[in-house]
């Protein structure tokens, strides 16, 4: 069994890494940390984990512990890796942070967005992206992993094929997706309030959101250079979900007016993909159809047929957009099988 730790462990990815790895066959949770519920069993504060982790307790962050685990996951807010991901890695063991606290290549880049200086910018050149379906072989060998974010996921996934393939002009990109509720964490602030955030729908961040660099670095190692991004969040009344609606503008003449080109070219990127679903074309996928699930469906429209692509994507922020992803890190980083511990269809309805 591999033994894991996890660090912030109250928080909604903590208890979705418990959730998911009560199902998965080869990991065992050794330490789970939280400095605020130190002492208290994790099935006291979260009752859907009753009769999986007899007697686990939240427990103080203590790195001689966490330093004995095969690999731990930082489900903290940022700069936490940053201040003992160091530690761990000379111990032995493998970082696998949900934070962004290792996905910008550029120190001065991070600090400028997230308002502090990088903690550990030596570590950097270590940190490997963990988007599976970009970075797979480098994955299996790392040592430290960046986990992308929810709202990068869902982008890079629904753009990158038509990037890679030169067909979409790069610097004019939109992509205008739409997270629940969960996506701002569950530390308690008015505008989460039920009051506040349900029956109604708002969009935040418009002039420039900490996903936009990220989603920038992504999308421009697939284009071979800069990309234009336009990229706007909305908050919107449910619990889990993101839907990303990408628009692009096809560049001329590359693509032959044949009905279905861009449609095989999504199937035929995602063919080996065990977490990128490509549905039938004229679909429109449901951000209740991966509930709970580590996939992203995603479809690709091209109206009237003319030079502008459509793509849907959704994702779960908490399973791909988060903990589902970590795992399926893990999986590839020790070997094991790339849909262990995360093969459960969607919760419906
Ligand atoms: N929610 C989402 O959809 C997504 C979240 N993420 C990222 O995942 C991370 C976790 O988010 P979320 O699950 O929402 O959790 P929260 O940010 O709500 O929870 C934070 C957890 O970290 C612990 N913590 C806080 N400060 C420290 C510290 N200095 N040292 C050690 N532990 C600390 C807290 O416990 P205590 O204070 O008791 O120690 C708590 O358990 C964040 O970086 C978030 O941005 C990524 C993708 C999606
Ligand atoms: C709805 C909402 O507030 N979403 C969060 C993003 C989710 C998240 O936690 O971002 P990281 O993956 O970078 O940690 C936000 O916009 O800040």
């Amino acid at each position: 069994m591999i033994k894991v730790g996890i660090v912030g462990g109250t928080g909604y990815t903590g208890v979705e890494l418990l959730r998911l790895l009560a199902q998965h066959p080869d990991v065992e949770v050794e330490a789970i940390t939280s400095r605020s519920e130190a002492g208290v069993r994790v099935d006291a504060m979260y009752p859907n984990l009753r009769g999986h982790y007899d007697e686990l307790c939240f427990s103080e962050p203590d790195t001689e512990r966490l330093g004995a685990c095969d690999a731990v996951f930082f489900a903290t807010p940022h700069g936490v890796a940053h201040a003992l991901a160091g530690e761990l890695l000379d111990k032995g063991t493998r970082v696998i942070d949900l934070s962004a606290d290792f996905r910008l290549r550029d120190a001065e880049e991070w600090a400028a967005w997230y308002g502090q200086p990088h903690g550990a910018p030596a570590l950097l050149e270590r940190a490997v992206y963990g988007l599976p379906e970009v970075n797979r072989e480098a994955i299996r060998s790392a040592q430290l992993i960046a986990v992308p974010g929810c709202y990068p996921t869902a982008v890079q996934l629904g753009l990158l094929p038509l990037l890679e393939a030169g067909l979409i002009e790069a610097d004019h990109l939109i992509a205008d997706c739409k997270s629940g509720v969960t996506g701002a964490g569950r530390g308690a602030k008015v505008p989460s309030l039920m009051a506040e955030a349900s029956e109604s729908m708002k969009a935040y961040g418009a002039s420039g959101h900490r996903h936009l660099p990220e989603i920038r670095q992504g999308l421009g190692d697939a284009a071979g250079g800069q990309v234009g991004l336009t990229f706007v969040p909305h908050l919107t009344p449910m619990i889990r979900g993101i839907h990303a609606t990408l628009y692009s503008r096809l560049v001329a003449g590359r693509l032959t007016a044949e009905s279905g080109e861009l449609q095989s070219l999504f199937e035929r990127r995602f063919a080996d993909e065990p977490f990128v679903d490509v549905m039938p074309a004229g679909s429109h996928p449901e951000t209740r159809s991966v509930k709970g699930t580590n996939l992203c469906r995603l479809a690709v429209h091209r109206p009237g047929n003319g030079d502008t692509v459509v793509v849907l994507a959704v994702i779960d922020n908490l399973v791909k957009g988060a903990s589902g992803q970590a795992i399926h890190n893990l999986n590839l980083m020790f070997g094991l099988r790339e849909t262990a511990g995360l093969d459960a269809p969607a919760i419906m309805p």
